[in-house]
Protein backbone atom coordinates (compact mmCIF):
# COMPACT_ATOMS: atom_id res chain seq x y z
CA UNK A 1 0.00 0.00 0.00
CA UNK A 2 1.23 3.90 -0.84
CA UNK A 3 2.40 5.89 1.92
CA UNK A 4 -0.16 7.40 3.72
CA UNK A 5 -1.29 10.52 2.29
CA UNK A 6 -2.53 12.24 6.21
CA UNK A 7 -0.29 10.45 9.27
CA UNK A 8 -1.40 11.62 12.91
CA UNK A 9 0.74 10.56 15.90
CA UNK A 10 -0.15 11.01 19.46
CA UNK A 11 -1.90 14.31 18.98
CA UNK A 12 -2.60 16.41 22.18
CA UNK A 13 -4.55 19.83 22.70
CA UNK A 14 -6.04 21.25 25.43
CA UNK A 15 -7.87 24.42 26.11
CA UNK A 16 -7.01 25.55 29.60
CA UNK A 17 -7.83 22.93 31.52
CA UNK A 18 -10.26 20.43 29.50
CA UNK A 19 -8.03 17.95 27.67
CA UNK A 20 -10.16 17.44 24.35
CA UNK A 21 -7.58 15.79 22.51
CA UNK A 22 -5.83 12.86 25.14
CA UNK A 23 -3.85 10.72 22.46
CA UNK A 24 -4.68 10.74 18.93
CA UNK A 25 -3.79 8.51 15.93
CA UNK A 26 -5.12 8.31 12.00
CA UNK A 27 -3.97 7.11 8.82
CA UNK A 28 -5.34 8.08 5.65
CA UNK A 29 -4.88 6.64 2.33
CA UNK A 30 -4.76 8.47 -0.89
CA UNK A 31 -8.30 8.34 -2.56
CA UNK A 32 -9.52 7.00 0.82
CA UNK A 33 -12.95 8.32 2.29
CA UNK A 34 -12.94 7.99 6.47
CA UNK A 35 -16.15 9.14 8.21
CA UNK A 36 -15.83 10.18 11.89
CA UNK A 37 -18.46 9.40 14.31
CA UNK A 38 -18.74 9.83 18.12
CA UNK A 39 -20.76 11.46 20.53
CA UNK A 40 -21.27 15.38 20.68
CA UNK A 41 -18.04 16.82 22.98
CA UNK A 42 -15.49 13.77 21.88
CA UNK A 43 -13.08 16.02 20.29
CA UNK A 44 -14.04 15.45 16.73
CA UNK A 45 -14.01 18.67 15.10
CA UNK A 46 -11.39 19.50 17.07
CA UNK A 47 -8.79 17.16 15.30
CA UNK A 48 -10.28 17.85 12.15
CA UNK A 49 -9.60 21.51 12.59
CA UNK A 50 -6.24 20.47 13.87
CA UNK A 51 -5.24 18.88 10.72
CA UNK A 52 -5.92 21.93 8.87
CA UNK A 53 -4.13 24.22 11.22
CA UNK A 54 -7.00 26.31 12.36
CA UNK A 55 -6.63 24.68 16.25
CA UNK A 56 -2.87 24.16 17.07
CA UNK A 57 -2.42 21.35 19.21
CA UNK A 58 0.21 20.95 22.20
CA UNK A 59 1.83 17.64 21.30
CA UNK A 60 1.97 14.65 18.45
CA UNK A 61 2.55 15.23 14.80
CA UNK A 62 0.45 15.65 11.60
CA UNK A 63 2.09 15.15 8.71
CA UNK A 64 0.45 15.97 5.33
CA UNK A 65 2.43 13.96 1.95
CA UNK A 66 5.77 14.40 2.68
CA UNK A 67 5.36 17.42 4.88
CA UNK A 68 5.55 17.98 8.57
CA UNK A 69 2.33 20.42 9.94
CA UNK A 70 3.69 19.97 13.35
CA UNK A 71 6.58 17.04 14.47
CA UNK A 72 6.53 16.46 18.31
CA UNK A 73 4.82 19.46 18.76
CA UNK A 74 6.37 21.80 16.79
CA UNK A 75 5.31 23.73 13.92
CA UNK A 76 7.24 25.07 11.25
CA UNK A 77 7.02 28.63 9.72
CA UNK A 78 4.39 30.11 8.45
CA UNK A 79 4.83 29.96 4.90
CA UNK A 80 5.31 26.26 5.21
CA UNK A 81 2.17 26.30 7.25
CA UNK A 82 0.68 28.38 5.07
CA UNK A 83 1.65 25.96 1.53
CA UNK A 84 0.51 22.81 3.46
CA UNK A 85 -2.35 23.66 4.32
CA UNK A 86 -3.25 24.97 0.99
CA UNK A 87 -3.59 21.51 -0.32
CA UNK A 88 -6.55 20.44 2.11
CA UNK A 89 -9.82 21.84 1.46
CA UNK A 90 -12.44 22.33 4.69
CA UNK A 91 -16.00 22.36 4.39
CA UNK A 92 -17.53 23.88 8.00
CA UNK A 93 -21.32 22.64 9.31
CA UNK A 94 -22.17 26.38 8.74
CA UNK A 95 -20.90 27.30 5.21
CA UNK A 96 -19.04 30.19 6.53
CA UNK A 97 -19.32 31.88 3.16
CA UNK A 98 -19.24 35.77 2.32
CA UNK A 99 -22.39 37.23 2.75
CA UNK A 100 -21.35 40.15 0.69
CA UNK A 101 -19.97 38.07 -2.29
CA UNK A 102 -22.29 36.28 -5.00
CA UNK A 103 -22.00 32.92 -5.39
CA UNK A 104 -19.11 33.39 -7.85
CA UNK A 105 -17.28 35.91 -6.35
CA UNK A 106 -17.60 33.36 -3.09
CA UNK A 107 -15.46 30.79 -5.52
CA UNK A 108 -13.32 32.95 -7.21
CA UNK A 109 -11.61 35.21 -4.35
CA UNK A 110 -9.31 32.86 -2.78
CA UNK A 111 -7.54 31.94 -6.07
CA UNK A 112 -7.40 35.26 -7.58
CA UNK A 113 -5.50 36.67 -4.01
CA UNK A 114 -3.20 33.14 -3.73
CA UNK A 115 -2.79 31.49 -7.77
CA UNK A 116 -1.39 33.32 -10.70
CA UNK A 117 -3.81 32.12 -12.87
CA UNK A 118 -5.60 34.29 -15.58
CA UNK A 119 -8.67 35.50 -14.11
CA UNK A 120 -10.15 34.13 -17.65
CA UNK A 121 -9.45 30.98 -16.30
CA UNK A 122 -10.07 30.77 -12.43
CA UNK A 123 -14.19 32.18 -13.86
CA UNK A 124 -13.90 29.58 -16.19
CA UNK A 125 -12.98 26.94 -13.48
CA UNK A 126 -16.12 28.50 -11.28
CA UNK A 127 -18.71 27.52 -14.10
CA UNK A 128 -17.19 24.50 -14.42
CA UNK A 129 -17.56 23.27 -10.53
CA UNK A 130 -20.65 25.24 -10.50
CA UNK A 131 -21.84 23.26 -12.97
CA UNK A 132 -20.62 20.04 -11.03
CA UNK A 133 -22.44 20.74 -7.68
CA UNK A 134 -25.84 21.82 -9.89
CA UNK A 135 -25.56 25.46 -9.66
CA UNK A 136 -24.18 26.48 -12.84
CA UNK A 137 -27.27 29.20 -13.07
CA UNK A 138 -26.77 30.45 -9.38
CA UNK A 139 -23.46 32.10 -9.68
CA UNK A 140 -24.84 35.64 -9.69
CA UNK A 141 -27.05 34.86 -6.51
CA UNK A 142 -25.59 35.82 -3.11
CA UNK A 143 -25.49 33.72 -0.31
CA UNK A 144 -28.53 34.92 1.84
CA UNK A 145 -31.13 33.96 -1.19
CA UNK A 146 -29.75 30.43 -1.18
CA UNK A 147 -31.30 27.37 0.65
CA UNK A 148 -28.78 25.95 3.42
CA UNK A 149 -28.16 22.55 0.80
CA UNK A 150 -27.43 25.00 -1.82
CA UNK A 151 -25.03 27.25 0.47
CA UNK A 152 -23.59 24.06 1.10
CA UNK A 153 -22.80 22.89 -2.44
CA UNK A 154 -21.61 26.44 -3.00
CA UNK A 155 -19.20 25.76 -0.13
CA UNK A 156 -17.91 22.47 -1.35
CA UNK A 157 -17.45 24.00 -5.03
CA UNK A 158 -15.24 26.80 -3.35
CA UNK A 159 -12.90 24.91 -1.48
CA UNK A 160 -12.59 22.85 -4.71
CA UNK A 161 -11.47 25.64 -6.62
CA UNK A 162 -8.34 25.38 -5.07
CA UNK A 163 -7.70 22.08 -6.43
CA UNK A 164 -7.00 20.22 -2.79
CA UNK A 165 -5.65 17.44 -2.17
CA UNK A 166 -7.60 16.60 0.67
CA UNK A 167 -11.34 17.84 1.19
CA UNK A 168 -11.90 18.48 5.20
CA UNK A 169 -15.99 18.47 6.02
CA UNK A 170 -16.80 19.07 9.02
CA UNK A 171 -20.27 18.02 9.93
CA UNK A 172 -21.48 19.36 6.24
CA UNK A 173 -24.86 18.21 6.89
CA UNK A 174 -25.53 18.99 10.34
CA UNK A 175 -27.44 22.36 9.99
CA UNK A 176 -29.15 21.39 6.91
CA UNK A 177 -33.51 20.66 7.13
CA UNK A 178 -33.38 16.73 6.39
CA UNK A 179 -34.82 16.94 3.08
CA UNK A 180 -31.79 18.88 1.96
CA UNK A 181 -29.35 17.01 3.06
CA UNK A 182 -29.54 14.59 0.56
CA UNK A 183 -28.53 16.87 -2.25
CA UNK A 184 -25.33 17.53 -0.36
CA UNK A 185 -24.27 13.84 0.46
CA UNK A 186 -24.75 13.08 -3.23
CA UNK A 187 -22.00 15.29 -4.52
CA UNK A 188 -19.86 13.98 -1.62
CA UNK A 189 -20.80 10.61 -3.16
CA UNK A 190 -19.72 11.93 -6.73
CA UNK A 191 -16.64 13.14 -5.29
CA UNK A 192 -15.92 10.05 -3.41
CA UNK A 193 -16.24 7.82 -6.80
CA UNK A 194 -13.81 10.43 -8.07
CA UNK A 195 -11.36 9.18 -5.63
CA UNK A 196 -10.93 12.55 -3.67
CA UNK A 197 -9.48 11.70 -0.25
CA UNK A 198 -11.84 12.88 2.54
CA UNK A 199 -12.32 13.20 6.28
CA UNK A 200 -16.05 13.78 7.11
CA UNK A 201 -17.20 14.41 10.96
CA UNK A 202 -20.27 13.57 10.52
CA UNK A 203 -23.55 12.19 12.17
CA UNK A 204 -25.15 10.57 8.79
CA UNK A 205 -24.64 7.26 9.86
CA UNK A 206 -26.15 6.84 6.24
CA UNK A 207 -23.14 8.42 4.35
CA UNK A 208 -20.98 6.43 6.80
CA UNK A 209 -22.42 3.06 6.03
CA UNK A 210 -22.78 3.42 1.80
CA UNK A 211 -19.62 5.67 1.43
CA UNK A 212 -17.13 5.92 3.70
CA UNK A 213 -13.99 3.06 3.13
CA UNK A 214 -13.56 3.01 6.92
CA UNK A 215 -15.36 4.52 10.09
CA UNK A 216 -13.46 5.40 12.82
CA UNK A 217 -15.61 5.82 16.24
CA UNK A 218 -14.12 8.79 18.45
CA UNK A 219 -15.25 8.79 22.85
CA UNK A 220 -13.32 11.19 25.19
CA UNK A 221 -10.42 12.38 22.92
CA UNK A 222 -9.63 8.70 21.44
CA UNK A 223 -10.09 6.86 18.65
CA UNK A 224 -11.38 3.78 20.30
CA UNK A 225 -12.41 1.64 17.17
CA UNK A 226 -11.81 2.03 13.43
CA UNK A 227 -12.93 -0.64 10.42
CA UNK A 228 -14.98 -0.89 7.40
CA UNK A 229 -18.39 0.10 7.68
CA UNK A 230 -19.88 -3.48 7.71
CA UNK A 231 -17.35 -4.30 10.63
CA UNK A 232 -17.76 -1.23 12.71
CA UNK A 233 -21.83 -1.15 12.43
CA UNK A 234 -22.33 -5.04 12.30
CA UNK A 235 -20.32 -5.51 15.06
CA UNK A 236 -19.05 -3.22 17.57
CA UNK A 237 -16.58 -4.46 19.87
CA UNK A 238 -16.61 -1.43 22.51
CA UNK A 239 -19.42 -0.82 24.57
CA UNK A 240 -18.81 3.05 24.35
CA UNK A 241 -19.36 2.24 21.06
CA UNK A 242 -22.38 0.10 21.07
CA UNK A 243 -24.41 2.18 23.15
CA UNK A 244 -23.82 5.86 21.16
CA UNK A 245 -24.92 3.54 17.87
CA UNK A 246 -28.05 2.28 19.69
CA UNK A 247 -28.64 5.91 20.14
CA UNK A 248 -28.37 7.31 16.95
CA UNK A 249 -29.57 4.38 14.67
N1 LIG B 1 -12.18 27.08 21.37
C1 LIG B 1 -12.56 26.32 22.41
N2 LIG B 1 -12.37 26.75 23.67
C2 LIG B 1 -12.75 26.00 24.73
N3 LIG B 1 -13.30 24.77 24.63
C3 LIG B 1 -13.50 24.29 23.40
C4 LIG B 1 -13.16 25.03 22.23
N4 LIG B 1 -13.47 24.28 21.14
C5 LIG B 1 -14.01 23.13 21.61
N5 LIG B 1 -14.02 23.12 22.97
C6 LIG B 1 -14.50 22.02 23.83
O1 LIG B 1 -13.81 20.86 23.45
C7 LIG B 1 -14.66 19.72 23.55
C8 LIG B 1 -14.66 18.98 22.21
O2 LIG B 1 -15.25 19.80 21.23
P1 LIG B 1 -15.38 19.35 19.70
O3 LIG B 1 -16.16 20.43 19.01
O4 LIG B 1 -14.07 18.97 19.16
O5 LIG B 1 -16.29 18.04 19.87
P2 LIG B 1 -17.16 17.26 18.80
O6 LIG B 1 -16.89 15.83 19.03
O7 LIG B 1 -16.87 17.80 17.44
O8 LIG B 1 -18.63 17.60 19.24
P3 LIG B 1 -19.98 17.89 18.37
O9 LIG B 1 -20.34 16.58 17.75
O10 LIG B 1 -20.96 18.34 19.39
O11 LIG B 1 -19.61 18.96 17.37
C9 LIG B 1 -16.02 20.23 23.95
O12 LIG B 1 -16.15 20.05 25.34
C10 LIG B 1 -15.95 21.70 23.60
O13 LIG B 1 -16.79 22.46 24.45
Amino acid sequence: MDKAIIEVKNLRKSFGALEVLKDVSLSVARSEVVAVIGPSGSGKSTMLRSLAHLEEVNGGTIRIGEDHLVLDGKYPGAAKIKEITSRMGMVFQHFNLFPHLTVRGNLELAPRLTKRLPAADIARKAEELLAKVGLQDKGDAYPANLSGGQKQRVAIARALMMSPEILLFDEPTSALDPELTGEVLEVMRQLAGERMTMVVVTHEMGFAREVADRVMFMADGEFIESGTPDELFGNPRQERTKVFLNRVL
